[in-house]
């Protein structure tokens, strides 16, 4: 994993950053903060900002750890049971300010129409009642590895995990492709749309809001996707598999999809984050996931905010109603990966 640590001297300097934009602005989805959010990152440490160029640029590791960041248990106040009702507003601002900062070295930072109020700045928190769901909310389920949003085409290219809570060292958990190469046959296959994929419950439930989910949920046929594609050498990586499956009667599509798990399964890592770390994952190089755990709901339970960062904005232009807007609110993108010609014309000359 790529890290870097915050020396006490980049603590003051960070501090003096936070404390001025949060004494200017109420908090990271005011527009006049986000207008300006990537010119203020560059008064960030330089180390800091070196560290998070060469995740960008050289694509180093499927995982960066940015840790330092100090995090008073008191002040953030408690644990809220429901995503975005914080106690008191404000409470997270400077935690937030920070990450939103380090988001915004790597890119820009998304949201959907259909997930957490649109927000940019969501909540991972358990809630009564998902306890068994595979949602981020969830606690006694484990979430299954994923690519975050992998069944849209505008998926993040990063996803940010800060901690600012986590008293019983729940992992979230991350897994590159690693060393040796898939056999070349099992890419060449990977790399073919012979995947059906549906959008994870976190899109779905959007309607019903943070209460138990289902009711509303709208029906979305699965769609053919490659779950492998760029360098066929180094592949970027699209699996979901507790919301896909191989195309049915396609033994060698079943065989190549196991294989790829069985690799990403036995390089799974636990990173139990502390308060105060960032994790960012580069969602095309790694899956994430979190371990299981038992839920308080006493006001002390795991707490992160993340953020979705795309490196770029612009090509999602027909899914947002303005060239600076961050929610990305229609699916049209997705429908229109649909309508491609199916993979059985495409791979005619193929595997
Ligand atoms: N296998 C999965 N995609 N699980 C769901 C992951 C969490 C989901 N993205 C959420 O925001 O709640
Ligand atoms: O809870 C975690 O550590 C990760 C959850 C997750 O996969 C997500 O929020 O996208
Ligand atoms: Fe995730």
């Amino acid at each position: 994993m790529h890290q870097v640590s915050l020396s006490a001297r980049d603590v003051d300097d960070v501090f003096a950053v936070v404390d001025e934009l949060a004494g200017r602005f109420p908090g990271v989805e005011d527009e006049a903060f986000l207008d300006e959010a990537a010119v203020f990152a560059h008064e960030l440490p330089r180390a800091l900002r070196s560290a998070l160029n060469t995740m960008r640029l050289g694509e180093p590791a499927g995982a960066m750890l940015v840790s330092g960041f100090p995090v008073d248990d008191v002040a953030i106040g408690r644990t809220p049971v429901y995503r975005g009702r914080q106690e008191a507003a404000g409470v997270t601002r400077r935690e937030e300010m920070f990450f939103f900062l380090c988001g915004a070295l790597l890119g820009d930072a998304i949201g959907w129409a259909t997930q957490q109020d649109a927000r940019l700045m969501h909540d991972v928190l358990p809630i009564p009642g998902h306890e068994n769901v595979q949602l981020n909310s969830a606690s006694e389920m484990e979430i299954w590895w994923h690519v975050e949003d992998a069944f849209h085409p505008y998926r993040a290219d990063y996803v940010g995990l800060m901690c600012l809570r986590n008293h019983d060292g729940v992992p979230t958990t991350y897994a590159a492709l690693g060393e040796p190469p898939l056999p070349a046959e099992t890419v060449e296959v990977l790399f073919q749309p012979r995947f059906l994929i549906r959008p994870d419950n976190s899109h779905l439930a959007a309607r019903a809001g943070d209460g138990p989910p289902g009711g509303e949920a709208r029906v979305v046929p699965a769609m053919p996707i490659a779950v492998l594609f760029g360098d066929r050498a180094a592949p970027y990586l699209r699996p979901d598999p507790y919301f896909m499956e191989p195309t049915p009667d396609d033994p060698r599509a079943q065989e190549a999809f196991a294989l790829l798990t069985a690799r990403l399964d036995a390089n799974l890592r636990g990173v139990p984050l502390r308060p105060g770390e960032v994790l960012f994952v580069d969602n095309y190089l790694a899956v994430h996931g979190r371990r299981p755990f038992r839920a308080r709901y006493d006001g002390r339970d795991r707490w992160l905010k993340r953020l979705n960062i795309t490196r770029d904005l612009r090509k999602s232009r027909d899914a947002r109603s303005s060239p600076a807007s961050r929610v990305l609110g229609t699916f049209g993108a997705v429908d229109q990966e649909r309508r491609r010609p199916s993979w059985t014309t495409q791979t005619s000359t193929g595997a």
